[in-house]
C-alpha cells in the first residue's frame, strides 16, 4: 500500500486506529477453544466487528510464535483474511526484527512477500546495512523503533550520545538511508512530551503509536504534537480493544470501544482541519 492509499483511507474513515491483534488463549472467551484455529477464528470476529472504525491491524508475532506451528499458521490466516477482505487495511507485521543484512533480507521476504504485510517493526541498534533491505521493497514500510513506550525507553533511548539523545539521532541519522522514503517510526503514547522534538526532526513521516488504553497514554495529547498537515500516526490499542468484553458480547465491546476512539480522533481532526 503505498502512503497516499493510507492517508486517503484515514481521511475517508475520519480515523487513525491500528487494533492490535496480541491474541492469548487464556483471555479470549473460552468457547473459542473448541473451534480448530481458535485465534484466527477470534481475529476474524474481531475484524469484522471492528474494522468499519480502524485504517490498520497489527498483529504482534509474539503472540503467534508462543503456540508454534499452530500459532504461525493464525497469523498466516489473519493475514490473508485481512489482504483478501479489507485490502484497504494497512496491515503491520509487529516483528521488531533487524539483523546483518544478509539475514534482514530474509526477513524482509518472510514478512513482505511470503505473508504479504504492508509494513514491519523493526530495531534500529544494528544500524543502516540492518534496515535498508527492508526499505528497499518498494510500496512496503518499515517502521523504524524510535522512542519507545516502556520504562526502558529510559535506559538506552533518551540518553544522551555526545550532543544528542540517542532517539534523536536513530531520527537524524534514518533519515540520509537509502529509500528512507519507506520509513515510518514507533513512539510510545506514555512519551507525549517528546512529540514536539520528534516532529522538529521527522515532521512528514507517519509514526506509530502504541500505549494507549492498557498501558495509560493520552490520545489528545499524542495528537497535539504529532498531527502533522497528512494526520500522519496510526494510534495503537490493543487489549484495551481486543478484550473489553471477555464474555459473549466480546465482539460488540470490541466494536465499542473502538467506535469510542474512533469518535475522539474525528472529533480531533474536526477541530484541526
Ligand atoms: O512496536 C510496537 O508496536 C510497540 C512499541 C512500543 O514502544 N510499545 C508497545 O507497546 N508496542 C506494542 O504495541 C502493543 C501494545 O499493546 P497494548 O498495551 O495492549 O495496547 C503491543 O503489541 C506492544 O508490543
Amino acid at each position: 500500500m503505498t502512503t497516499n492509499q493510507l492517508i486517503s483511507e484515514i481521511r475517508k474513515k475520519n480515523s487513525f486506529l491500528c487494533v492490535g491483534l496480541d491474541v492469548d488463549l487464556e483471555k479470549i472467551p473460552a468457547f473459542f477453544l473448541k473451534e480448530e484455529d481458535p485465534i484466527f477464528s477470534f481475529n476474524k470476529a474481531i475484524i469484522d466487528a471492528t474494522h468499519q472504525f480502524a485504517v490498520a491491524y497489527k498483529p504482534n508475532t509474539a503472540f503467534y510464535e508462543a503456540y508454534g506451528i499452530k500459532g504461525w499458521k493464525s497469523l498466516e490466516k489473519t493475514i490473508n483474511y485481512l489482504n483478501e477482505n479489507y485490502p484497504e487495511i494497512f496491515t503491520i507485521a509487529d516483528a521488531k526484527r533487524g539483523d546483518i543484512g544478509n539475514t534482514s533480507s530474509r526477513y524482509a521476504k518472510a514478512f513482505f512477500e511470503d505473508l504479504g504485510f504492508d509494513s514491519i517493526t523493526v530495531a534500529p541498534y544494528m544500524g543502516k546495512d540492518s534496515i535498508e533491505p527492508f526499505l528497499a521493497f518498494e510500496n512496503k514500510h518499515t517502521i523504524l523503533l524510535a522512542l519507545t513506550s516502556n520504562e526502558g525507553a529510559y535506559d538506552f533511548q533518551t540518553k544522551k550520545v555526545g550532543e544528542q539523545e540517542l532517539y534523536k539521532q536513530v531520527l537524524e541519522t534514518s533519515k540520509q538511508w537509502k529509500n528512507s522514503e519507506n520509513l515510518m517510526y514507533v513512539v510510545g503514547a506514555t512519551k507525549a512530551e517528546y512529540f514536539t522534538d520528534i516532529r522538529k526532526i521527522i515532521p512528514d513521516s507517519f509514526l506509530l503509536v502504541p500505549g494507549i488504553g492498557a498501558q495509560g497514554g493520552n490520545l489528545r495529547d499524542v495528537c497535539k504534537y504529532g498531527l502533522n498537515s497528512n494526520i500522519g500516526l496510526l494510534v495503537n490499542s490493543s487489549r484495551g480493544i481486543i478484550y473489553a468484553s471477555k464474555n459473549d458480547d466480546f465482539a460488540e465491546a470490541a466494536a465499542g470501544e473502538a467506535k469510542k476512539i474512533q469518535f475522539e480522533m474525528k472529533a480531533i481532526l474536526d477541530g484541526v482541519h
